[in-house]
């Protein structure tokens, strides 16, 4: 797949709350359908058997893949061992996203990399500041993502309900192609995100996670009472 294939496009991830009612595989592939059915470009499908189901139902759209864990030594949860490179590719994402972050890790950035342009396919860096993506880049990523921009002890005092256009701006200006992602909860913020130079978008809360949307409204119905 040629990453110009994702220009301009929305990515949806279809990731349901774990251990939700959506968390389905049967769900998962009918969201994805659903997206694709409206014009999403690519999806981001979590493990290497949802990924494989969402390809073999929908061949001809780009899915990210990503392996999530929680590891006791480490705070990298996105793909952080080959054995999950090897798993996404052997199931069919056409981009390995990894944590891109300079935290400790059990697997140096430089090899996840390896292994996936070793099998052709594009790799994407889910980082969180200027530096990791900066350091990714250098590295040969295909994607730079701001997937993890406030989800970092560093980055954690950044705003939890607007997306870094900021971080996408810089990165775009140092020449990668940034994939926005993180708390884009509008159609106006997936919008600004390419104004401010993102090469694509990626949206999963906001249009995938019920429960999310749904505390949404309740918040903010919640400050309109508090206000009378
Ligand atoms: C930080 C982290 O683990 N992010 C995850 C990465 O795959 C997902 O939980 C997010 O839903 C995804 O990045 C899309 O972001 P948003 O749901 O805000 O549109």
């Amino acid at each position: 797949m040629k990453l110009s294939q994702l220009k301009n496009a929305l990515v949806v991830s279809c990731q349901p709350v774990p251990g939700s009612t959506m968390d389905r595989q049967d769900i998962i592939v009918a969201m994805a359908g659903a997206a694709v059915a409206a014009g999403a470009g690519g999806l981001r499908i979590e493990g290497a058997e949802h990924v494989r189901a969402v390809v073999q139902a929908l061949p001809h759209v780009p899915v990210i893949g990503i392996v999530k864990r929680d590891l006791d030594d480490t705070p990298v949860r996105i793909t952080p061992y080959l054995a999950d490179v090897q798993a996404l590719i052997a199931a069919g994402a056409a981009v390995i996203a990894f944590d891109g972050t300079q935290r400790s890790r059990p697997v140096a950035v430089a090899d996840l990399l390896a292994a996936t342009h070793a099998a052709g396919r594009l790799a994407m860096a889910d980082c969180s500041t200027l530096e990791d993506g900066l350091a990714c880049l250098a590295l040969g990523c295909d994607l730079i993502g701001t997937t993890l921009s406030g989800y970092t002890e560093e980055t954690a005092g950044l705003p939890q309900d607007q997306p870094n256009l900021p971080l996408i701006a810089e990165l775009s200006a140092a020449g990668a192609a940034v994939m926005a992602e993180g708390r884009i909860r509008t159609a106006a913020d997936a919008a600004a995100a390419l104004g401010a130079g993102a090469y694509c978008v990626t949206v999963g809360s906001a249009i995938t996670r019920i429960e999310h949307i749904t505390e949404w409204f309740i918040s903010a119905m919640n400050q309109a009472i508090k206000k009378d």
